[in-house]
């Protein structure tokens, strides 16, 4: 596969663990649309369902994989082999055999030991590489896992031809200072194995713990569309690339100026409606209310704003109401062909603020120009 300039991939999973957030379904229809949109934009591969499911997902994936996209279609498999058969019958190239890694679910979950494990990746990896297959190892639980058992493991795969390493943080427990020195330990140890971050948004860290993972040396990255996911949820795909972007200056070869289409879909399709305040593609996150941010963006939107809202397809709103000062109000006014005098939005100011006050909202065109027509500023005709 082709290398982004900076060799960032992102491996997006919004039609896998996206899908498996409590309740939601894509239908068949949704996912090609969902598909064809990140390919369109220049994801590079997509974890698209788990054939094991049954027939119905099956037939899913047989048509994403007949569309022809640019971007690799990946299954997720338990590491059994009727699983990864179930892949190839689907006709993709890549699968991601998944076991679980820590002593906690090794011996809670799957009931096994370690012996276990690394016997079970062996059959599992040797099936499918001697059916040709691209393989990402899971290693669901990484973060609870002994380290030195993860190298036993990564080390493993490295011999068996295994293509990367996945480093789940299952239950989205790592802080980004922990990430990055776990994902650099494995580094260091299997220099020759590449590695993929997986992370879950339970405290609220997984794109900082994502970015944490890349800058540790991952070179593959998991994503969902407005962060779906198990409980709290993935690293978001916008926040991701964005973060990449402009906090760390890595360019992964996305075009964002469809992340604000894409995310409205993919609140529609889940029934997860996108809260405004969502970063990088909520509705109102280019929305200026207080006086002197609204002044500031005026004067140049760069005051306030870390990027332009179009590069996410977003657009500016200036909103009148409680903690509004006279600059928002004048411009506010002239946006309505009102010309307002700084006077007049001076003594407009009161009314304003009692009128928020009282409503609980900013205030709408009808209300600015209801106010002005009234007269009632004593300055109105000075
Ligand atoms: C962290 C993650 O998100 S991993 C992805 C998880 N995704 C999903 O579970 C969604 C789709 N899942 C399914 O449709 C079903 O659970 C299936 C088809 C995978 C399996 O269904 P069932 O056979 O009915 O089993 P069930 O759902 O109860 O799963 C539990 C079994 O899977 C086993 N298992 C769990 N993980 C693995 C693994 N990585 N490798 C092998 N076996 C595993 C468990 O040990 C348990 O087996 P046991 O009954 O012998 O103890
Ligand atoms: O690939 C795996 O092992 C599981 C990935 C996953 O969804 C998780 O660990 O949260």
């Amino acid at each position: 596969m082709e290398r982004t300039g900076n060799g960032i991939i992102i491996d997006d999973t919004t039609l896998r663990d996206g899908e498996q957030t409590a309740g939601v379904v894509f239908s068949k229809k949704e996912k090609i649309a969902i598909a064809r949109m990140l390919d369109g934009i220049g994801v590079r591969e997509l974890e698209c369902g788990i054939p094991a499911m049954g027939e119905e997902e099956r037939d899913c994936i047989r048509a994403l994989a007949g569309l022809g996209l640019n971007a690799r279609l990946i299954t997720w498999n338990r590491a059994l082999i009727p699983d990864i058969r179930a892949s190839i019958d689907c006709g993709v190239s890549a699968v991601d055999i998944s076991l679980s890694v820590s002593d906690q679910m090794i011996a809670h979950k799957i009931r096994r030991d370690r012996r276990w494990v690394k016997e079970q990746l062996k059959v599992a990896l040797g099936f499918a590489k001697d059916n040709g297959l691209y393989v990402s190892v899971g290693g669901e639980d990484a973060s609870r896992a002994d380290l030195l058992f993860l190298v036993e493991l990564m080390g493993i795969i490295r011999s068996l031809g295994g293509d990367r390493f996945r480093f789940c943080d299952t239950l989205g427990i790592l802080d980004p200072f922990t990430m990055y020195e776990k994902i650099r330990a494995l580094r260091t140890a299997v220099p020759e194995l590449d590695i993929e971050v997986h992370t879950h948004n339970d405290l609220g860290m997984a794109t900082a713990n994502a970015i944490a993972g890349i800058k540790a040396g991952a070179r593959f990255v998991n994503t969902t569309v407005n962060g779906l996911g198990e409980r709290a949820g993935n690293a978001a795909l916008e926040e991701v690339v964005m973060g990449l972007k402009l906090a760390c200056g890595i360019d992964p070869g996305i075009d964002t100026h469809r992340f604000h289409e894409i995310s409205r879909f993919v609140g529609a399709a889940s029934r997860r409606p996108v809260p405004p305040w969502k970063a990088v593609v909520g509705e109102r996150v280019f929305s200026h209310e207080s006086g002197l941010h609204a002044d500031g963006v005026i004067k140049n939107p760069r005051n306030y704003e870390g990027f332009d809202p179009a590069e996410v397809g977003l657009t500016r709103h200036l909103v009148v109401g409680k903690h509004s000062g006279s600059s928002g109000l004048v411009e506010r006014y002239r946006e309505l062909g009102i010309a307002l005098s700084k006077k007049e939005a001076v003594c407009l100011m009161e009314q304003v603020r009692a009128i928020a006050q009282r409503l609980k909202r900013p205030l709408s065109d009808g209300d600015l120009r209801r106010i002005y027509s009234a007269g009632k500023c004593s300055l109105k005709a000075a």
